[in-house]
């Protein structure tokens, strides 16, 4: 929108604007005040103290402009005349001169300083006393250089003349009906102007409810499968408890209650949807390998998809180490050749192949399927918010479980997977010690590569991560290429690979096979091997430079050792650390759990950030806190639950609703 048809706005603070992100009306509708300051009350001289800006009513008596020091403008001084009170009123500029008028009264709005029965104000706001306008509860926006808090009114108002009752929002009135909400235009135009503290708070309610609600309705309608499910599956409970018995390793109580909700849902006769959320290293693989046998003692297809090459590979490998060939189970990746992925899918489509383990791209690519019944996604720290067009798209209504090794906060987990049941597999398998976690300055490091070699001399493994592929003249830090010819220098006797994201998926799969085996000593790799790698014998991780990564991916990147029986280590360098960095490194020290990292993390980046909702196409959150909002968020859901039950008994206002939003959703997504 071209915002020069507004009184007061030229060419140049149109493009200001518009820099600021405000394109149409409706943003600059939605573009609400940050703070408001209280001009209500006209305060007498007696009651005004020094700390408070005040409104006050006073009658000029003289003006006249003085030259200022060392400045070419003008200033301009004006007696004034309240009650029994005198006052001087200093303006730093000389364009008011013409605005303030003898014998005229005023309403002045600054702070005061009072001495005796005279008073000073320096630079207050103005307007003729007869203008009651000036009185009410004022807004103020936010600025970029350039623009004044009067161009932003201008703005304001210019837009709000332009607010008729024709204007509705994405809530449908009967939606406003269920959340007892204000009308939007009303809710605007108080907003920016409240008439009171009420209005405001009524106003506010409704945009916390309207964002809330968008947004958890979004991510429901992009992840529902509505349908109930057309794989009835039966508990085959014989087998299911004869593996779990000859396991070498007792389930925890996590992973036995995860396992329990897996097989009450498969057999329920609706689509299962559940999360299975485990801090690194609990043992989320054999829970969802579970899922599969059951599928598989049904004669139903199951798939396990991965988001990376390495995970697939390492999934499969667990599968065949626990079923041995009990049942047909196949690798796809994109790293195979075009001959043998045809021939697997080949023999998906007819049926031949129970189990499939494979990435999520080539996956979801096109394969058909005979009878899939169940379909896991491990998304690690990803979000699966595109997974229902997999299934959809099939035209299948599969059982759906989703394992996350990322604990998140609760607030967050109620809205990015607020349709899901959640399982949580909060304890570690028995025997594990919690990892010890270190700083190491660059005076200790010699001692550091000692102790690295003296675990490597008791049969250990260990990583070393740094933040870049190459080395950069400009970036002051450490990258994999100069980091292993220190420790090639250093541990001449030893085997070091290198891994990083750069590298062909056959050769990374190369050196990583070769660290699992054992051929390697030494792994020095950026954070591609943040994601799910599972070497248990591998147990010093050193993060160099570990200033440069967030909290979350430290706690990721940690996970990778402490997955045995050994005493694990956690070495963190850095030369030059920031205050947050010294925070997150301290946190790191602190506490092994994932949960409290989490938060941690949530406090110091906030939730857009951390979970990058809006590159997921997701709303932006204007007045909505997930922290702070969080019983409105519980109503929210409580509101969709309901309405979810009526678009499945046919409700038409729902399901034309819903049907029209979920089509709009696909098609962005599906860019
Ligand atoms: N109950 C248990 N007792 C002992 N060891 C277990 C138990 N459950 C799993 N393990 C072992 O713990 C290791 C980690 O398990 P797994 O790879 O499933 O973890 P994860 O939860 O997927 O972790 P990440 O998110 O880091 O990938 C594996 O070597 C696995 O065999």
């Amino acid at each position: 929108m071209d915002f020069t048809q507004f009184q007061g706005i030229g060419a140049k603070k149109d493009k200001l604007l518009h820099k600021m992100g405000l394109h149409s009306l409706e943003d600059v509708w939605l573009d609400f005040p940050v703070r408001y300051v209280d001009r209500r009350k006209v305060m007498t001289i007696a009651e005004c103290n020094d700390e408070m800006p005040v409104v006050i009513e006073a009658t000029v008596l003289n003006v006249k402009k003085k030259a200022m020091k060392f400045k070419r403008s003008q200033m301009v001084i004006c007696e004034v005349q309240s009650h029994m009170y005198h006052g001087e009123i200093i303006f730093f500029t000389s364009y008011v001169f013409n605005k303030l008028i003898v014998g005229n009264a005023y309403y002045f709005f600054g702070k005061l300083t009072r001495q005796g029965i005279f008073f000073k104000m320096q630079h207050p706001e103005f307007s003729e006393a007869s203008d009651r306008r000036f009185l009410r509860i004022q807004p103020i926006y936010r600025l970029t250089a350039g623009l004044t808090q009067i161009d932003m009114l201008k703005l304001h108002e210019g837009a709000l003349m332009r607010l008729d009752s024709s204007h509705t929002g994405p809530l449908p009135p009967f939606v406003e009906h269920m959340a007892r909400v204000v009308d939007r235009v009303a809710a605007i135009r108080q907003m920016h102007f409240p008439t009171d503290e009420k209005g405001l708070k009524v106003a506010r309610y409704r945009f916390i409810y309207e964002e809330l609600f968008m947004l958890q309705l979004k991510l429901v309608l992009l992840k529902r499968h509505y349908h109930s499910s057309e794989t009835h599956l039966l508990p085959s409970t014989r087998d299911i408890d004869d593996f779990i018995a000859q396991l070498p390793f007792e389930l925890t109580e996590g992973q036995r209650k995860a396992v329990e909700a897996i097989r009450t849902d498969l057999v329920s006769g609706y689509a299962m949807n559940r999360l299975i959320q485990g801090d690194v290293g609990s043992g989320k693989t054999i829970v969802a390998l579970i899922a599969m046998r059951i599928a598989a003692n049904n004669g139903s297809q199951s798939v396990l998809m991965a988001p990376t090459t390495v995970l697939a590979e390492q999934h499969f490998q667990s599968l065949k180490e626990y079923f041995g060939e009990t049942y047909k189970a196949v690798l796809l990746t994109s790293n195979m050749t075009a001959k043998t992925k045809r021939e697997i899918k080949e023999s998906i489509a007819e049926g031949h192949i129970q189990m499939i383990v494979g990435t999520q791209a080539i996956i979801q690519e096109d394969v058909d399927f005979k009878n899939l019944a169940l379909v896991i996604t491990d998304e690690q720290h990803r979000f699966g918010v595109r997974q229902r067009f997999f299934a959809t798209q099939k035209g299948m209504h599969p059982h759906t479980l989703v394992m996350s090794a990322t604990p998140i906060p609760r607030t967050l987990s109620m809205i990015l997977y607020g349709d899901m049941n959640v399982s949580q597999i909060k304890e570690m398998p028995v025997g594990r010690k919690p990892i010890k976690t270190h700083f190491v300055s660059e005076k200790k490091k010699a001692a550091l590569y000692g102790f690295v070699d003296d675990s490597i001399e008791a049969g250990r493994q260990a990583y070393f991560v740094c933040p870049l592929v190459e080395t950069n003249e400009q970036l002051d830090l450490t990258s994999v290429e100069a980091l292993y010819e220190a420790l090639a220098a250093r541990f001449s006797n030893r085997q070091i690979g290198v891994i990083h994201g750069r590298m062909k998926a056959d050769e990374k799969d190369d050196v990583m096979h070769r660290f699992k085996d054992g051929e390697l000593d030494i792994l020095v790799s950026t954070t591609v091997i943040e994601v799910g790698v599972n070497v248990p014998n591998a147990t010093v991780m050193v993060i160099v430079d570990a200033e440069r990564f967030g909290l979350s991916q430290l706690h990721q990147l940690r996970g990778r050792v402490g997955r045995g029986a050994e005493q694990a280590y956690c070495f963190m360098m850095s030369s030059k650390m920031s205050k947050d960095a010294k925070k997150r490194i301290e946190t790191m020290i602190n506490t092994n759990d994932g949960f409290q990292i989490a938060e941690m993390d949530l406090a110091m980046r906030g939730p857009g950030e951390m979970f990058g909702l809006r590159q997921h196409g997701l709303p932006e959150l204007r007045v909505a806190d997930l922290v702070k909002h969080q019983k409105t968020l519980e109503v929210v859901q409580e509101h969709i639950r309901t309405l979810m039950s009526e678009y499945v008994m046919g409700n038409k206002e729902v399901v034309k609703y819903f049907d029209a939003l979920g089509e709009m959703l696909n098609e962005e997504a599906v860019l």
